[in-house]
């Protein structure tokens, strides 16, 4: 696969790569992260260049949680679900979904469109400050209150996870039901492939 990094090409791009460290679901360092990069397809580079350009005439940006995933990354995250004794990052992360029912719910896929390399986690900052938008709960909390159709956040929340999805969308990518910050390139040039090379 030719995966790009995303920052490279379009340097106002923010990114906080989470599974490059301790600060996610698993509470660790993910495995096949050997640096904070947003790798992607050239193509879904270009769709999110488009979406970039576009929030800047607001004055606002993207910011990225997670763009390629290695398989390897994937089946580090099954090895974790399988071990229930492990809740360490349960009340950041996922407290409301027993954890055996991750998978199950749609919170996390055992066969990822992240490892096709044209989908990415991404949100809304100020492209000033770089402070993020309001989006009513943060990146990968699995929950009902992530779902886009949740209506119990506030109008400003609603309003914020409704622009990042215009203008994912008016570029070329679709949503996820149950989390607001994820999106896959509708024409993806490797729809059947899931890869395995390490993030570097
Ligand atoms: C784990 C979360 N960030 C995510 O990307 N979930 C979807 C369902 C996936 O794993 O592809
Ligand atoms: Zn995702």
């Amino acid at each position: 696969a030719e995966l790009v990094d995303v920052v490279a090409q379009v340097p106002s791009i923010q990114t906080e790569i989470r599974y490059f460290t301790a600060d996610n679901f698993v509470g660790k360092k993910i495995d096949g992260y050997l640096a904070p990069k947003c790798l992607l397809s050239k193509e879904a580079v270009k769709a999110v260049t488009k979406a970039q350009y576009a929030l800047n005439e607001f004055g606002l940006g993207l910011k990225v949680f997670d763009c390629y995933r290695p398989q390897m990354a994937v089946d580090h995250f099954v090895r974790w679900a399988k071990d229930l004794e492990d809740t360490k990052n349960k009340a950041k992360y996922y407290p409301e979904v027993p954890k055996n029912e991750l998978f199950k719910r749609g919170y996390i896929a055992a066969r990822s469109g992240h490892s096709r390399g044209s989908t990415l986690d991404v949100t809304l900052v100020d492209l000033v400050t770089g402070v993020e938008l309001d989006m009513g709960s943060g990146w990968d909390f699995f929950s009902k209150v992530s779902w886009p159709s949740y209506q119990g956040i506030s109008a400003q929340q609603r309003a914020n996870r409704k622009l990042l999805a215009k203008v994912m969308r008016s570029a070329g990518f679709i949503g996820l039901t149950e989390e607001w910050w994820h999106f896959t390139l509708i024409d993806e040039p490797y729809a059947d492939q899931y890869f395995t090379l390490p993030v570097k």
